[in-house]
């Protein structure tokens, strides 16, 4: 399991997280609602080891995660990956599309053109596409390639944080079967995070519920 116990985040002197615990089984999806700012986002972040929180504790199948990004084990960081919303703010625009997917390959130093072509392919992405920079791609299309690349290293866990919002109904339908196919093959965990009812009411297992620092849970 992914479990976040008790976890503080600050942002200054603004607290964006108030002893919040959520957990995360491998086989299911844990929707995450709640009105804006309430830190969603922020508890993703935390959940995927690139934030810190001031204190709390965050298990990955039973490992206690002591440090954060870069400095986390690689072990842990890569059994956890998450998708942003906007993926045109999560890409390098000096990589084209096939070498967006590959990158936690090569930085692992494990390229894999096949496995490359081969999510590409699941994704819905033609060979043509791969060779484009992300400039030359819509958002869906862009999406379609962060939805890959956070399959790569067949995470354990994946935290779509509002990854279909900006999508058309059909992307959204293909992205969300992608990942219910990983899932169902891989027996990965996901935590889907939106702020659409319907689309939680669907996809999800069970939906929790996130209130603001001070606020009543809803
Ligand atoms: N890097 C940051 N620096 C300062 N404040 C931040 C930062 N990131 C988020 N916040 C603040 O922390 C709070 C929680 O933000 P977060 O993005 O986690 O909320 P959210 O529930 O995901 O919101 P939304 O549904 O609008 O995406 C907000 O008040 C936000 O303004």
């Amino acid at each position: 399991m992914l479990e976040a116990s008790g976890i503080t985040v600050r942002y200054g002197g603004h607290t964006a997280l108030d002893e919040t615990s959520l957990t995360i089984t491998p086989g299911k999806v844990t929707g995450l609602a709640g009105p804006s700012g309430c830190g969603k986002s922020t508890l993703a972040r935390v959940m995927a080891l690139m934030l810190r929180p001031v204190s709390g504790t965050l298990t990955v199948d039973g490992a206690v995660v002591t440090r954060w990004r870069q400095r986390a084990a690689r072990d842990l960081r890569t059994r956890v990956a998450l998708i942003y919303q906007q993926p045109r703010l999560s890409v390098d625009p000096r990589l084209k599309l096939a070498e967006v997917i590959g990158e936690p390959l090569a930085a692992n130093g494990r390229p894999d053109e096949g496995r490359v072509t081969e999510l590409a392919r699941e994704t819905g992405l033609t060979g043509e596409l791969l060779t484009r920079w992300p400039h030359e791609v819509s958002d869906g299309q862009l999406q379609r390639a962060c939805v890959a690349r956070a399959l790569t290293l067949e995470p354990r866990y994946l935290l779509c944080d509002e990854m279909t919002t900006m999508l058309d109904a059909s992307t959204q339908a293909h992205l969300v079967g992608v990942v219910n196919a990983y899932r169902e093959r891989t027996g990965a965990g996901v935590l889907a995070i939106s702020h659409d009812p319907v689309l939680l009411d669907r996809w999800a297992d069970e939906v929790v519920g996130l209130a603001g620092p001070g606020e009543p849970s809803p």
